[in-house]
């Protein structure tokens, strides 16, 4: 699925990209470590004439445990995005060859969700034609921006445009951090890193004060609005143009979601075809745990859930890039679809993944609470996905906001964007397509039916906020009393957009794939279809799309596809081709040899490099000998 590498080799025959030993690394070491790769991975870039997609596939191959995450990932995005012409020019070389390292500083200690009450503030000064920067207390700080703590030379700052008394809402400017001389803050700077977290701590994610620090008029980004000389602003766009930078990276973690994913679906299935456990029949020989229907239960989801992402992530970047050149062009009109869904979607594929990611690890048994097996690892690093670029429930609510309104326009005969069309529908017209057991086979009738309980979930949220208003609640606490239900339409979209991604990128292949190939993709597919509705089977019966006979039906041809695809399971996941290096686990490699790999990285475990340890002389040689002990 991935395109494969053909540097994977170079790559991987480097000491530096050989992962073994980073279970025993300290932070400092974590932290250095990942410089050094990014810095050797541009070496290898020049000496190979490798392409910007080499670049970033070798990244992926890194499992992205690699320095300068925001750099490339925000930073760059956000000059290209927010600057001018004239300021590209000055900063994008320097940022491109890492002459000034940079960071995204949104979030501060106080705020992070809601950004027109950030604190941070730009003063405009036209004695002196620059801005004053202050984070005027505690909890103005910047607190979170990757790369800020020990690494960042220059930061964008959002803030809180004041000219005269008059405060204009947020906007970025690039500040500098650190001299470029010896990489101490510069005056009125206090940054540092806000300490350890539960993973990805190769990152120093870090806090900054801002005490009146004084910037050039021209360091404000200025592309949707700027300051004139004598202090006018001057807005060429909409505000939420600002805030581009964020529905890239938004799109990126659907990615990010489907890499992670990937990694714990093939360690899941690769041990449970060599893990053998009991038998189910007596005195038989032990059953390879994956034929136990319960491991194909807790394991196939995350196996579909892949090549589900895998197909929303190349259906979402191809509309991204469409808004995206029509956005550059001036053109703000799929601003609103593509925030809609992007929020939606990030979402959903990073709450679909650090759930079952957490399945993949229980389906390892003891062992997955190894380090060494690396699906737990792989949890740690995703868990924020679900928070950064905007909290999961925060981001539904946006989604769900876009879909009340192209409800709206639906049901004013208005037309509605390509997504949501499905709202145009008569939703009272429906009869469910499943009328018997084997019409469940259909991954076009499943998608019927996804469509429906959207549909349903919307219309619904929508009326009763319709009903609130009109019993005299007033807009802010009728939104409040619905947040639940518009959380749930938000989410039946969004399955719906999975769905309708893996049915149709299916249909397309097969009309150049072999038929083997494809059905196997339709047994995959149907399974996601299945095994959604019978986890949500709740919500489906409530919208009516589908009745109890239906759920009946459809339980019973999730559990028959468990058998189809167990077959092909190991083949699904060899098809990722991703290399050992690139999963890192003991438990997951190629090979099968799970044990002797296990039993290897104990032997280079640290604590196993002495016979008898430093507690042995300091407690227990007293202990074992009787001896009376030292007061402790
Ligand atoms: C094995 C492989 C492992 C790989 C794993 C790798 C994992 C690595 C893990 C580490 C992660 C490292 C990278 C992380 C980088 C993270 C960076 C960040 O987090 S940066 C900070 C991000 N912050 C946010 O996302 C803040 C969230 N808040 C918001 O976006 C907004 O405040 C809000 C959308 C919640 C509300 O907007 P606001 O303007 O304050 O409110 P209004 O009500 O006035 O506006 C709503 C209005 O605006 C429209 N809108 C909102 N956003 C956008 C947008 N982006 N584009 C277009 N339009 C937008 C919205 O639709 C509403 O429109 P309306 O017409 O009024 O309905
Ligand atoms: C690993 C990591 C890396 C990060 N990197 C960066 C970075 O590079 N740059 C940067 O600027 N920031 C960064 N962040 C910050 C990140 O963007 C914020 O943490 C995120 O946007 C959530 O905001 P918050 O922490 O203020 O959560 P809060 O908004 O305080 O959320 C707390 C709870 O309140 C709920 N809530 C909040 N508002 C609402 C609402 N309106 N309606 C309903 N419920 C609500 C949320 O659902 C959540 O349950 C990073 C964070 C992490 C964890």
């Amino acid at each position: 699925m991935q395109k494969t590498f053909k540097n994977e080799k170079i790559l991987f025959a480097e000491p530096l990209f050989q992962c073994d030993g980073l279970a025993g690394f300290t932070r400092s070491e974590l932290y250095e470590n990942a410089i050094h790769r990014t810095l050797r991975i541009n070496q290898l870039k020049k000496e190979h004439n490798w392409t910007q997609e080499d670049f970033d596939i070798a990244i992926r191959c890194l499992n992205y445990e690699v320095g300068f995450v925001i750099h490339l990932s925000m930073f760059i995005p956000a000059i290209e995005r927010l600057a001018t012409d004239d300021q590209k020019a000055k900063w994008l070389p320097l940022a491109e060859s890492y002459r000034i390292l940079g960071t995204y500083a949104q979030t501060e200690l106080g705020h992070g969700t809601n950004l027109m009450a950030l604190e941070t503030t730009a003063t405009f000064d036209p004695r002196t034609d620059e801005f004053v920067l202050r984070t005027p207390q505690l909890s103005s700080m910047k607190w979170w921006p990757g790369s800020l703590g020990k690494t960042a030379t220059h930061a964008i700052v959002l803030a809180q445009l004041i000219i005269g008394n008059k405060n204009y809402g947020m906007n970025p400017f690039m500040v500098q951090l650190r001299s470029l001389e010896d990489h101490m803050p510069l005056p009125g700077i206090i940054v540092g890193d806000i300490g350890a977290k539960l993973g990805a701590n190769s990152n120093d994610n870090g806090f900054l004060i801002l005490n009146d620090v004084r910037i050039p008029r021209e360091n404000m980004l200025a592309r949707n609005s700027k300051v004139t000389k004598d202090g006018r602003y001057i807005q060429t766009s909409t505000n939420k143009a600002n805030y581009a930078t964020m529905v890239l990276v938004r799109l990126s973690i659907i990615r990010w979601a489907e890499d992670t994913i990937k990694n714990g679906s093939l360690i899941a299935i690769r041990y449970s075809a060599v893990r053998r456990q009991s038998s189910l029949q007596a005195g038989g020989p032990e059953m390879q745990v994956l034929d136990y229907q319960t491991q194909q239960y807790k394991i196939f989801p995350s196996l579909a859930a892949s090549y589900a992402l895998f197909f929303t992530y190349e259906a979402m970047m191809k509309e991204y890039e469409i808004a995206y050149a029509q956005i550059m062009r001036g053109n703000n009109q799929l601003l609103g679809q593509i925030h809609g869904q992007l929020s939606g979607l990030k979402a959903f594929a990073s709450d679909l993944v650090t759930y079952e990611l957490e399945m993949c690890r229980r389906s390892c048994g003891g062992h997955g609470y190894l380090k060494a097996s690396v699906v737990g690892e792989t949890l740690l690093h995703t868990l924020p996905l679900v928070t950064v670029e905007g909290d999961n429930t925060v981001m539904y609510l946006q989604c769900a906001r876009y879909l009340l309104k192209q409800i709206a326009k639906a049901l004013a005969g208005q037309d509605v964007d390509e997504p949501t069309s499905y709202l145009k529908k008569d939703i009272l017209s429906y009869t469910c397509p499943v009328q018997k057991g084997e019409h469940c086979t259909n991954p076009n009738y499943l998608l019927k039916i996804y469509t429906q309980r959207a549909h349903s979930a919307i219309a619904s949220v929508a009326r009763q906020l319709q009903f609130d208003l009109e019993s005299g609640k007033d807009q802010s606490s009728a939104f409040n009393n619905n947040l639940v239900s518009l959380v749930q339409a938000a989410k039946a979209h969004c399955q719906l957009c999975l769905m309708k991604n893996f049915v149709e990128s299916v249909s397309a292949l097969e009309r150049t794939c072999s038929e083997n190939l494809a059905s196997v993709l339709r047994q995959l597919c149907l399974y996601f279809g299945l095994h959604g509705i019978v986890t949500a089977s709740g919500e489906f019966l409530e919208s009516e799309a589908i009745g109890l006979q239906q759920l009946e039906w459809i339980k019973a041809e999730e559990l028959k596809s468990l058998a189809a695809i167990r077959p092909n399971a190991v083949a699904l996941v060899d098809a990722f081709d991703l290399h050992d290096q690139t999963v890192m686990s003991a438990l997951g490699r190629y090979d099968g040899n799970a044990y002797q790999h296990l039993f290897e990285a104990a032997k280079r475990e640290p604590m196993n490099q002495t016979q008898v340890p430093p507690a042995y002389y300091k407690y227990l040689r007293d202990l074992i000998k009787g001896q009376p002990l030292a007061k402790l």
